[in-house]
């Protein structure tokens, strides 16, 4: 850890960063212990961009379109994301799978939040996925990155239920209001020293977690 009371993240972008301003306001207004060092977006002139500079945070356009491959990509972020000497790496709404060599260099310092419950529904498009297939409930995943799309092991997921008149953007918003309440309890695990990866699987406290992770059900509607 960067010092004794904080831990010092770098969070990646693509999108709005409504998941980067949870954290921004965990930090300011609920004792969060960390410092968000930079984020990074590989799409240009996203909100989120807008949102780290207006919390005086350094804002980085890395666009993957600038790049012949996705290691090249990898290789520059990597580099831009070693020179802020982070304890954490935050993916935020990122949305470009990261190469091996990518993962492996952060394993067990990474993580995502991934909107299902894992390991339903990897991939996009979860939320119309979960109505098609007639579910009853979806919800939300933060996890360890892998090389594994998706696949890494879950620290804690939030399940929220499907109601009549649903639609993909009703269900994601509902599913967002727990994104927001659950990215900052994994961050504030790991800051602590409670979250921890070893042999793929995700401890708390030094527990093994249960491989849907820590679960917190709301019938929020
Ligand atoms: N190796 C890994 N890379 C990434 C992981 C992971 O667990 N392992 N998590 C994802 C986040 N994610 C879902 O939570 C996700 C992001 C992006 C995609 C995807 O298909 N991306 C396409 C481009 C899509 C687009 O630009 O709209 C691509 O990269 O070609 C799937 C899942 C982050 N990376
Ligand atoms: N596969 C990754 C993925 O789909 N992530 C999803 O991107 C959305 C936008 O996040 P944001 O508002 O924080 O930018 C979030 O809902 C998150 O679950």
């Amino acid at each position: 850890m960067s010092s004794a009371s904080t831990t010092r993240v770098v969070v990646l972008i693509s999108g709005s960063g409504s998941n980067l301003q949870a954290l921004i306001d965990g930090q300011s207004s609920a004792g969060l212990p960390i410092e968000i060092a930079a984020v990074i977006s590989n799409r240009p002139n996203v909100k989120g961009l807008e949102r780290a500079a207006q919390a005086g945070i350094e804002a980085i356009t890395l666009d993957h379109k600038g790049f012949e491959s996705r290691e090249a990509f990898d290789a520059a972020l990597a580099e831009h994301i070693d020179s802020y000497r982070p304890d954490l790496i935050v993916l935020a709404g990122f949305m470009r799978i990261l190469t091996p060599a990518f993962t492996q260099r952060y394993c067990g310092r990474m993580l995502n939040i991934h909107p299902s419950l894992l390991p339903k529904y990897q991939g996009l498009n979860t939320h119309q996925r979960a109505l098609d297939a007639g579910d009853s409930e979806h919800g939300v995943t933060v996890h360890f990155v892998t090389a594994e799309l998706d696949g890494g092991p879950a620290a804690i997921q939030a399940v929220v239920p499907i109601l009549a008149g649903d639609d993909a953007s009703i269900l994601a918003s509902r599913v967002q209001a727990q994104e927001h309440v659950i990215y900052p309890m994994a961050v504030q695990w790991f800051a602590e020293g409670k979250l921890t990866m070893a042999d793929n699987k995700a401890l708390l406290d030094g527990e093994p977690l249960p491989a849907s992770g820590y679960q917190v059900r709301t019938d929020n509607a």
